[in-house]
């Protein structure tokens, strides 16, 4: 029989382990993406999830939220693998998990990245196996065979595709493309080839319910790595852009405590700046403002027409924006912040 160790399975995933309490996606996220950088550390998890604990909290369903979720959903039925491209801190990775949960089947997630290669999605060998045979087909003599036998491990695009989960591949565009020719074959013919594995079981069948969505900002879609035509022919391109006001303010009210007339402000904000300024201003930035907001508005609790002072709000807002821009000199932060002072 095998030893204790040949039982323990070594996975580059693990569960998400998101969980309906959670008050904040982002945490969420970060436990997801912390999922996959704890590649191959733990032993006997599997990287399926429980489509109802993937979906981050709180998750908000305007009109434009499940309209876009139908859309990814009936690609999926159509048996189309779905790319979400967009710009950061838009809503796609919740949307993607929102809508692979919707299907009802096992999710793994999967965080692209400079060291996903070939091996981090299907499997590889992870040291040897030890067997002990104890033959007794002498009576009254026993022989023990000690045996050593390579284990395989699989990993998340592996356990995926035989399970028929759905695979959301977050950032997918930050991994080397090199790694993604396995890919083609999956989508292709309906069968994944595992590099490095031997004898019959080199190839999976992929199960009929596996679908795959995958998600890449687009600024990093087009300039980081350029992924190989003939995959991305192959997927359904959905590109999102920010949500509208009313969705926004949704999204930003379900993150924190505060007025109606207090998150429309935050919200007018937040859209005028990325009308005005160069750099980006996701949906992220009005959560993240929000929170500031709460906490530097002294007159929050007692304001009643619901306005910020505001010197607070850009200064709020440079807070939140500054990391976004390179900081080569001085002059940079301050140009921001008469900007921001500007629109506001
Ligand atoms: N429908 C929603 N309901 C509640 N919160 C949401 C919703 N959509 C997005 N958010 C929140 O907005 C923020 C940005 O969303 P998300 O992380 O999904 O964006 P993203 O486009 O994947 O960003 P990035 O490109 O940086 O990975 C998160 O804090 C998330 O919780």
């Amino acid at each position: 029989m095998a030893d204790d160790t040949s039982r323990k399975r070594k996975v580059r995933g693990k569960k998400i382990t998101a969980s309906r309490e959670q008050k904040d996606g982002r945490k969420a996220k970060k436990q997801l993406a912390r999922t996959a950088s704890n590649a191959g550390e733990r032993n006997g998890d599997s990287p399926l999830s429980d489509p109802e604990t993937v979906v981050p909290e709180p998750f908000v369903e305007t009109d434009a939220v499940r309209s876009l979720r139908d859309r990814i959903n009936g690609w999926l039925e159509a048996d189309q693998p779905v790319h979400l491209i967009g710009p950061t801190g838009c809503g796609k990775t919740a949307l993607a998990l929102s809508a692979a949960a919707e299907r009802g089947r096992p999710v793994v997630w999967l965080n692209g990245d400079e060291a996903v290669d070939t091996a981090a999605l299907v499997g590889s060998h992870a040291g040897g196996e030890r067997y002990e045979e104890n033959d007794q087909f002498v009576s009254g003599v026993s022989k023990k065979t000690e045996i050593v036998r390579e284990r395989w491990v699989d990993n998340p695009l592996s356990v995926a595709v035989r399970e028929g989960a759905t695979l959301v591949y977050n950032e997918f565009s930050r991994s080397d493309p090199a790694a993604h020719n396995v890919l083609l074959s999956v989508f292709e013919e309906g069968v994944l080839e595992r590099p490095g594995k031997h004898g019959d079981d080199r190839t999976i069948d992929v199960h009929p319910e596996f679908r795959a969505i995958l998600t890449s900002n687009d600024v990093e879609y087009a300039g980081v790595h350029e992924q190989q035509d003939a995959l991305l022919d192959r997927f359904i391109g959905v590109h999102v852009d920010y949500y509208d006001d009313e969705t926004e303010r949704e999204i930003v009210a379900a993150h924190v405590d505060l007025s109606e007339d207090e998150i429309a402000t935050i919200v007018d904000t937040t859209r005028a700046l990325r009308d005005d300024l160069e750099i980006v201003v996701g949906t992220r930035a009005a959560i993240t403002a929000a929170k500031g907001l709460t906490v530097f508005d002294g007159n929050t609790e007692n304001d009643e027409d619901g306005k910020f002072d505001d010197e607070t709000l850009a200064n709020v807002f440079t807070d939140v924006l500054a990391p976004k821009i390179a900081g080569e000199n001085g002059g940079d932060i301050d140009d921001l912040r008469s900007q921001i002072t500007e629109t506001v």
